[in-house]
Formats: C-alpha cells, structure tokens, sequence
C-alpha cells in the first residue's frame, strides 16, 4: 500500500494550488498532514481520494491511478464534512447500507462505535447535531478499515470528550489493523501525540515530511542574554527571535552537535523544546 506524488500540480481554472508536489508514502502509519488554511490539504486529499484528477504530474496509489479506478477506490476511505441535508436515515441503518457495497467495512465494529458515540436512536442524520454528524463520519471511517483512511477535518464540530474517544479508538484499531491513516488538522497541539509522521504543506508546496521525533527533535529554544544568544546563534537557522530588556529567546531549527550543547552550557544558556505546534506556526509564517 503506498500512495506517490510525482510532480505533481493540480489547477483550479488558472489558479495552480498544488505544485510540483513530490512525496511517498508507504507504512501503515498515522501520517498529520498540516498546512495553513488555503495551503491545499483538502486538494491533495481529494486527488487521493479520487474525487478529481491532477493537472500534470502523477498521483498514483498502490502504483495505480486512482481515478474512476474501481479497485483503487475500494483501497482508500476519505472521510470530510459532508453536508447531511438530505439524509432521511439514522445511523444504524446507514452503515448496514454502507456494509453492501464496501469490501473492508466492519459492521459489527461500526455498531460498537455507534453505541459509545451515542449514535443509535432513530434520528435522521440530517436532525443530529453537527457534532453527532461529525461522529459519525468517524464511525464510518474507522469501521471501513481501509488500507487508505483519510480524515480530512471531520472532528471540528466534536466535542473535546467525543474527540478524546475519538483518537483512543483511533490508536486502538490502528495497533490491531494497521493501514495508512492521514489526518488533516488544525488541532495540532491536541493531535501531535497520535502522528508518526508529519507532513507541512505551504502554500502548495511540500515543506516538509519526517518522523515526528525527528521534526520535534530538530527544534529547539534558546534563551539567555542578548549577546550570547547571538553568539551562540550565529549561522544556524533561526525560526523567532524575542527579546524582551536584555534578556532573548530565540527558537532554532537543526541538530545540535555535544559541542554546541556543551559551549551553551558555558555562556549560560537555557535550551528547551519546541513543541510542534510552535514550530508549524514558525515555519509556516509569511515573510514579514
Ligand atoms: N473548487 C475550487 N475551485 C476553485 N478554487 C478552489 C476550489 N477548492 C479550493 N480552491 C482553492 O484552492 C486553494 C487550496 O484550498 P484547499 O481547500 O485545498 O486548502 P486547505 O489547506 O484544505 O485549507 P483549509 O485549512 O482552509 O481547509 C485555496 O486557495 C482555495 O481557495
């Protein structure tokens, strides 16, 4: 199972919001896709979910084109907030619809998922709150256990306990059936523990995709006196800068080496981490 972006560009009219994108993905792992709003998230998600097709390059799952491709289709679950409104159905029957026609759809797992989510009466989708509606897209989602499982926001409107259950199931189900799952998410202080991987896309464009202990592990803040933190400063990449009397902090972007450790020890600075959250507003700011 993989999905492959290869120069990949996508076009809407003559505004190119994707481009020249290259990435692969190949483990089953769970991938957060963060990006600013009008980066291309839901773009590169829709292309993968092949509710659309590139304008130039390749966007390939399982080596396939996913487009109007039966067997690719039946591989990957994209989950976002669809509009209900003409939903006459309550959830209970809906996902006995949905067992029909999907080949990795676990009823009996979707029928657990609506008991916790307080899912099971008779109400019409379309009358359940939005928060309920948003669970249940993540019923849906987890139970399809696609290969693919694409999140594409559907938890803004759940409430924090809902969306606490939420990530446990998700962690749960994911430890027993492994598959690729990719979250696309503003909540990134909220979901940072759930994500092995991290990919930052900005304004079109891949920024960056690592393991989470390597991006979190590169980031560091410095803070000390104005002139030693200079110092110590001088060369590396520097994401902020604050000051405040002659006291400055800055926040770093790189590995450290033991000697430079040992050399901010000596002019006595403080060095501590950043969390992911800080870093994705530091490298996805605009240039002043
Ligand atoms: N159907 C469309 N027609 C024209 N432009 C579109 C369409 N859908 C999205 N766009 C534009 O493409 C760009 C990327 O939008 P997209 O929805 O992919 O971003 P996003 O990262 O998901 O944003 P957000 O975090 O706000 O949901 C934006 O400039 C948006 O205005």
């Amino acid at each position: 199972m993989n999905v492959k972006a290869i120069n990949l560009h996508l076009n809407y009219g003559r505004d190119e919001v994707l481009h020249d994108m290259n990435f692969e993905i190949n483990e089953p792992k769970i991938y957060g896709l963060l990006g600013r709003n009008g980066a291309g998230k839901t773009s590169l998600l829709s292309l993968i979910g092949s509710f659309r097709e590139p304008t130039s390059g390749k966007l390939l799952v399982n080596d396939e084109v996913p487009f109007e491709n039966e067997n690719v289709m039946q591989e990957v679950t994209l989950m976002y907030n669809k509009d209900f409104a003409g939903e006459s159905y309550p959830p209970s029957s809906i996902v006995k619809d949905i067992n029909r026609y999907r080949l990795n759809f676990d009823l009996e797992y979707a029928q657990q998922l609506l008991k916790k989510f307080k899912l099971e009466g008779n109400k019409a989708v379309s009358k359940l709150s939005k928060g309920k509606q948003s669970a249940f897209n993540v019923v849906v989602g987890l139970a399809s256990r696609s290969p693919i499982t694409i999140f594409d926001e559907v938890y803004l409107g759940m409430d924090a306990p809902a969306r606490d259950l939420f990530y446990k199931e998700l962690l749960k189900d994911q430890e027993l059936h492994p598959r690729i799952i990719i979250l696309s998410t503003h909540l990134v202080s909220e979901m940072d523990y759930l994500f092995d991987e991290v990919i930052i896309i900005n304004e079109g464009k891949i920024l960056l995709h690592e393991s989470y202990d390597d991006l979190v592990s590169r980031g560091l803040t410095v803070i000390g006196s104005k002139q030693s933190v200079d110092d110590f400063a001088k060369g590396k990449e520097v994401l902020n800068e604050e000051q405040l009397g002659d006291t400055k902090s800055v926040t770093l972007y790189g590995e450290l080496s033991e000697a430079e450790r040992l050399s901010a020890s000596e002019l006595g600075l403080d060095i501590g981490p950043v969390s992911l959250h800080d870093l994705f507003i530091q490298l996805t700011k605009e240039v002043e």
